[in-house]
């Protein structure tokens, strides 16, 4: 079954469905990528960070799907913001790709690119080791250069509130064509998503299912409407996202839910009674970030747990 598709601000088409692959081990990835890709799929959402991009590449491989028909992200780890290109060239290499069709910058947040450790550098205090004088802009330069030699051929952010997308909107050149967010029944952020719009800049749902053991699944109004549409849960946490033109990218190395993430919500038509019932959840008491790792500046959005 294929994927419903949105466009992005460069004229690409994006298939509104992909598969996750953060915390998918990479013994387990490579059958995760081929099945899905099988049975439908098009898209699937990387990230140098997760160290299983190989592993990813090898399921691409396996499935033999010609690489035009394919759209595949990865995004620039925090310790790489100085160097995008050369970070870029590995997380191809990687992959085995010779191009990105979409490279986000995973945080708007810089790390010592030579501090204590590879991935998440930390001060003698325990907190992250931030590089406090590199400026985002300046990444975004460096995404807007592999942008134009067509290594990525959209590129994009991750994480970033209004205050971060305005504050590298000043000086850029190409608009973000995409904003990975945590975005799912329990964190909605309409006031973002209002902005996004504003500017041309396609909403990603990361977490969709509420991430690790899908929590949203058991929700008493999820599980109602599951009945009402013979479906199951996933179907109508994932329908809604794309009911609002979000992409939703569900993470699974199960085959019977990869399956599942795809046709599910396909079939599932949300009417308007039953979106208005999920967009009480989160306004009703439900509101709930499950991804907010300690970083030490202010990110700018609503509801992050605050400072320590
Ligand atoms: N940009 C960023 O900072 C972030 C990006 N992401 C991206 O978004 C993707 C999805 O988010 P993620 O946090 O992984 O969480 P999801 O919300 O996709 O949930 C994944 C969990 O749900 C389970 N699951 C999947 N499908 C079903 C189903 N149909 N029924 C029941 N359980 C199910 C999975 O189990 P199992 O695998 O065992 O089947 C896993 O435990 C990531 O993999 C990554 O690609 C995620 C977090 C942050
Ligand atoms: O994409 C997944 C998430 O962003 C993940 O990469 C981070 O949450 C990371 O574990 C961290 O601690 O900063």
């Amino acid at each position: 079954m294929a994927s419903p598709t949105f466009k992005l601000n460069t004229g690409a088409t994006i298939p509104a469905i992909g598969l996750g692959t953060w915390q998918s081990k990479p013994e387990e990835v490579t059958a995760a990528v081929e099945h899905a890709l099988k049975t439908g799929y098009r898209h699937i959402d990387c990230a140098w960070m997760y160290g299983n991009e190989a592993a990813v590449g090898e399921g691409i491989r396996r499935a033999g799907i010609p690489r035009s028909e394919l759209f595949v992200t990865s995004k620039l780890w925090s310790t790489h913001h100085t160097r995008v290109a050369q970070s870029l060239q590995e997380t191809l290499q990687n992959l085995g790709l010779d191009y990105l069709d979409l490279y986000l910058i995973h945080w708007p947040v810089p790390l010592n690119p030579n501090g204590n450790h590879p991935t998440i550098p930390t001060l003698p205090s325990g907190k992250r080791d931030v590089l406090e004088d590199w400026d985002i802009r300046d990444t975004w330069k460096q995404m807007e250069a592999v942008y134009r030699e067509g290594k990525a051929k959209a590129i994009g952010v991750s994480n970033f509130s209004k205050l971060k997308l305005e504050h590298i909107l000043a000086t850029a050149e190409v608009v973000p064509a995409v904003d990975q967010l945590e975005l799912h029944l329990y964190n909605p952020d309409p006031t973002l998503l209002a902005y996004l719009k504003e500017k041309g800049i396609l909403p990603q749902a990361y977490s969709p299912l509420g991430s690790t053991g899908s929590p949203l699944l058991s929700d008493e109004v999820v599980v109602e409407l599951a009945k009402k549409h013979s479906a199951d849960p996933s179907a109508i946490a994932l329908a809604y996202l794309l009911a609002k033109g979000i992409v939703a990218l569900p993470k699974s190395v199960t085959p019977a839910r990869i399956t599942q993430n795809l046709e599910g919500p396909i079939k599932v038509k949300l009417d308007e009674e039953d979106v208005k019932k999920l967009d009480a959840l989160a306004p009703g008491g439900k509101q709930r970030r499950f991804i907010a790792p300690p970083w030490p500046i202010e990110l700018g959005f609503d509801n992050w747990p605050p400072l320590k």
